[in-house]
């Protein structure tokens, strides 16, 4: 535990609010029940005592299913076997394939392997300098959107932060020079494809193989049709050199995989589709929910002020400033801590292993739970408050680094990371220097997990100008 009683009682840190969470069972429920909630919301189907357990085997269905909710289970399943644990879960393929085609987040094997070397670089930490000012700018200009829209005007955050980060992924990976309307088709294109996906695919819990065929709703098809019709059109201006050399695709033509071969160009539409899904709405919840955080804790608020005053002064922020805004990030891996958008990762044994002390089969599933993990109270101390102290580095320890996976961990861990939090940073400071942002009176917040975790459908917030806040 990072967090000593002394540092919580010098802190206050007791009296911090207490964000919702989806319903925990004191006892065993029906399986039906269980049925019905986990086709509602994947997180509820865990108990009370879940939270404390180190380890769990369930049968669902014809599958046996191993949960691990302690950093030995995270290194024994995502790093010391994770050539056998490599593989992602039928549902996810079920579910994302269609869209992804052989992209790297629903790949495994050899064609992972390849994509991942060409992949990774390319959105690695290393090239933030080129990301960090389309990030920037393009906070900025949501500040002068909100500014328009009047003071007082109540948005929905969750859908702000949804087409913000869009833009940024879109102008990162596109170019500056396509226009909203290009990133909101997608958006929209993406957000039809998740309404109407079935996610839970009952015959992959029966144990039935991928080549039998799911039944896949028309308007699916037709979200997958939608999003791949837009992508593609980018990638043949690109292919006849009408495209920004800066962006990334630009850099996905250029690459050549081990055989010195360039990529088709159905595989630069499922790369650039993967990028733009895996770092769109994982950010947007991220951001949408460390606003409505910081909204409901007033010491929060008044910590990140006090920062935003003493390192920008009245400044916009920019790349150099993200070291020094400590409190800001640590708001933001408080947020990945109690709301970690991919918040179940699943794998499939390929072959025979062992975990916790269970002999695992070819075939069973492996399930690292970030949600159980990070709330978890025999490694976190206040485990279902909002306390980002505990990421602050002037005040408590690191936590263990198996105990804190919002980004996975291992081979597969999310190459997007340092992007994610640069750009999360750097957005929270440019709209909450300018805006205070409270929520609409009487919304309910509601947990909801689809395809990631995020507030709700939408967000109400109330947006007022501060005083002297946003630089001219
Ligand atoms: C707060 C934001 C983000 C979170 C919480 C997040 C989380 C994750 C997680 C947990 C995984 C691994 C999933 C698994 O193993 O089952 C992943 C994979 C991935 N992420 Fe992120 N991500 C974020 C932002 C980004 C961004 C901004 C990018 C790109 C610019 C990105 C690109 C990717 C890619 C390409 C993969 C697939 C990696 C592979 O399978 O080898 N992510 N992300």
């Amino acid at each position: 535990m990072n967090l000593s009683p002394e540092v919580i009682a010098d802190h206050r840190l007791a009296d911090s609010f207490v964000p919702p969470s989806p319903i925990r069972h004191k006892t065993r429920v029906s399986l039906w029940t269980l049925f019905r909630l986990y086709r509602q919301n994947l997180l509820a189907i865990f108990m009370e005592r879940d939270y404390a357990t180190r380890r769990m085997r369930k049968k669902v269905g014809l599958r046996t299913i191993h949960f691990s909710n302690h950093p030995d289970g995270v290194r024994e399943t995502l790093h010391r076997q994770a050539a056998t644990f490599e593989k992602k879960t039928s549902q996810q393929r079920q579910a994302l394939a269609p869209l992804l085609g052989d992209g790297l987040f629903v790949s495994d094997g050899a064609t992972w392997a390849e994509r991942r070397a060409i992949v990774a670089p390319i959105v690695h930490g290393r090239r933030i300098a080129t990301f960090a000012p389309v990030m920037r700018e393009t906070a900025i200009e949501w500040c002068g959107d909100w500014r328009k829209a009047g003071d007082g005007a109540t948005l929905d955050i969750l859908f702000e932060m949804g087409e913000l980060t869009a833009e940024i992924i879109s102008r990162t990976i596109f170019g500056r020079r396509l226009g909203r309307e290009f990133t909101r088709e997608i958006i929209a294109g993406f957000a039809a494809y998740q309404r109407n996906v079935d996610q839970t695919d009952l015959l992959s819990l029966m144990n039935a193989p991928d080549w039998v065929p799911r039944l896949q709703g028309v308007s699916t098809r037709r979200a997958r049709h939608r999003v791949h019709r837009v992508i593609d059109d980018i990638v043949d201006r690109f292919a006849r050199g009408e495209g920004d050399p800066n962006a990334v695709i630009s850099q996905l033509f250029a690459a050549r995989d081990s055989s010195g071969a360039p990529l088709t160009k159905a595989a630069i539409r499922n790369e650039a589709i993967v990028i733009f899904m895996a770092g769109h709405e994982t950010t947007a919840n991220t951001l949408a929910w460390a606003i409505y955080l910081v909204s409901q804790s007033p010491r929060v608020e008044a910590r990140l002020a006090a920062e935003l005053e003493a390192v920008l002064g009245g400044r916009h922020p920019e790349l150099a400033d993200v070291a020094d805004l400590t409190f800001t990030r640590a708001i933001i891996e408080e947020t990945l801590r109690l709301y970690p958008p991919v918040p179940l990762l699943g794998r499939t044994a390929t072959g025979p292993g062992t975990l916790n002390g269970n002999a695992v089969a070819k075939g069973d599933i492996l399930v690292v739970a970030p949600w159980l993990l990070h709330r978890n109270r025999d490694l976190w101390a206040l485990p279902d408050h909002f306390v980002p102290e505990r990421f602050d580095p002037a005040i408590a320890a690191r936590p263990d680094k198996h105990a804190y996976i919002p980004f996975a961990s291992g081979p597969r861990v999310c190459p997007g990371l340092t992007f994610a939090i640069t750009e999360a940073t750097l957005c929270l400071a440019t709209l909450l220097q300018a805006f205070k942002v409270t929520l609409e009176e009487g919304h309910n917040v509601e947990v909801s997990c689809r395809l990631t975790l995020r507030p709700g459908d939408r967000l109400p917030m109330v947006v007022r100008r501060r005083k002297g806040g946003e630089p001219s």
